[in-house]
């Protein structure tokens, strides 16, 4: 929004036909959205919502929740916005109802690895556009499964502007100069809190890359810290992000023990990845408005479309 603001206060005062096109496209490039954020009773789905607000996109009062014993009509709150909980036992019928109320409804899906594929075969059932930022799964089925359904969606493990940006990296470097570390060793360090039950869904992404890149490197072998004590001793997270933080270590050796290559992102808090999300809810509605032959997108596919603020 403020991007927006900013482009015509510079478009007016230099008007050219270049700059008038490019108020055109802006002025009609706000797509249609209604944003349903799931999970809201987590940790991501609060942070998106939040960040869905201070963006100013539209939010819809409903959140799927796990299926604990949930009162009828009960809420969580996000922001002073009541957002009332629906469980599994009820979301098929009160989706298809929310359908009718609310035609641009996008879906945002961060649930747990272990409700992942029963989340996907909802989407793809009820035909709702979804950004999924949950980890776990069979990733090569559920792409396989999306796209087959043709069902608009944006999936990846990551969706931090600038982590996005080093796994892209990664890959162009391991398309570019297959095999450019044999030799080497890789170890993979990550330290997330100690609710989180999977090994990262980054990791295991930028893994691939260092595979393509001549390492041989198992994900089993990538080494989780989920203890507050080794993360503040070894990994030197602070205390106050003991509940919500996300450090990553990739570190190359050479057979001889003369190179080494370092790599690490250390996010302290959410807010990185529930701003990424929103981009990714705008561009894919974007793309829903545009009616686009391809629906399954990535998060490069967003950083690369220039759609992350
Ligand atoms: N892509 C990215 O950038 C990022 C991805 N993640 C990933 O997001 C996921 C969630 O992380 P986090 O928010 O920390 O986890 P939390 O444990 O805080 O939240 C999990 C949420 O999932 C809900 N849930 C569980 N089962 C179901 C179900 N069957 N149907 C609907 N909702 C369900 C829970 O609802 P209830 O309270 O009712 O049980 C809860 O709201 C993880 O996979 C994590 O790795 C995290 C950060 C960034
Ligand atoms: O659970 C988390 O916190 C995170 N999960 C994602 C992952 O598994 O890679 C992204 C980030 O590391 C935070």
């Amino acid at each position: 929004m403020q991007q927006q603001l900013r482009c015509s206060r510079v478009a007016s005062s230099r008007i050219t036909p270049r700059t008038r096109t490019s108020m055109v496209v802006m002025a009609s490039a706000k797509p249609k959205l209604q944003l349903m954020v799931n999970s809201c009773t987590g940790k991501m789905g609060q942070a998106v919502a939040e960040a869905a607000l201070r963006a100013g996109v539209e939010l819809v009062p409903y959140t799927l929740c796990g299926p604990a014993d949930v009162a009828t009509n009960a809420t969580v709150n996000v922001a002073g916005h009541a957002l009332t909980l629906v469980p599994p036992s009820t979301r098929d019928a009160v989706v298809e109802e929310l359908k009718g109320r609310y035609p641009h409804l996008l879906m945002v899906d961060y649930t747990l690895p272990d409700a992942i594929h029963s989340m996907v075969d909802f989407y793809v059932k009820h035909r709702t556009p979804f950004v999924m930022g949950t980890t776990g799964g069979d990733r090569a089925k559920i792409a396989a499964q999306v796209e087959a359904s043709k069902v608009y969606a944006v999936i990846a493990p990551n969706m931090g502007k600038q982590i996005v940006a080093f796994q892209a990296t990664m890959d162009l470097m391991a398309k570019s100069f297959p095999g450019a570390f044999s030799g080497y060793k890789l170890r993979v360090v990550e330290s997330h809190q100690s609710t989180k039950k999977d090994t990262s869904g980054t990791a295991k992404a930028v893994v691939q890359s260092f595979v393509e890149l001549g390492v041989p490197f198992d994900v089993s072998q990538i080494e989780l810290v989920r203890e507050p004590k080794a993360q503040m001793e070894v990994m030197k997270v602070p205390a106050d992000a003991i509940n919500g933080h996300a450090y990553h270590t990739y570190q190359l050796v050479s057979g001889d023990g003369t190179v080494m290559f370092e790599f690490q992102h250390n996010v302290i808090g959410r807010t990185t990845y529930a701003e990424g999300t929103v981009d990714a809810a705008l561009f894919l509605a974007g793309r829903i408005d545009a009616n686009d032959d391809k629906t399954l997108y990535n998060m490069i596919d967003v950083l690369r479309a220039g759609a992350m603020r």
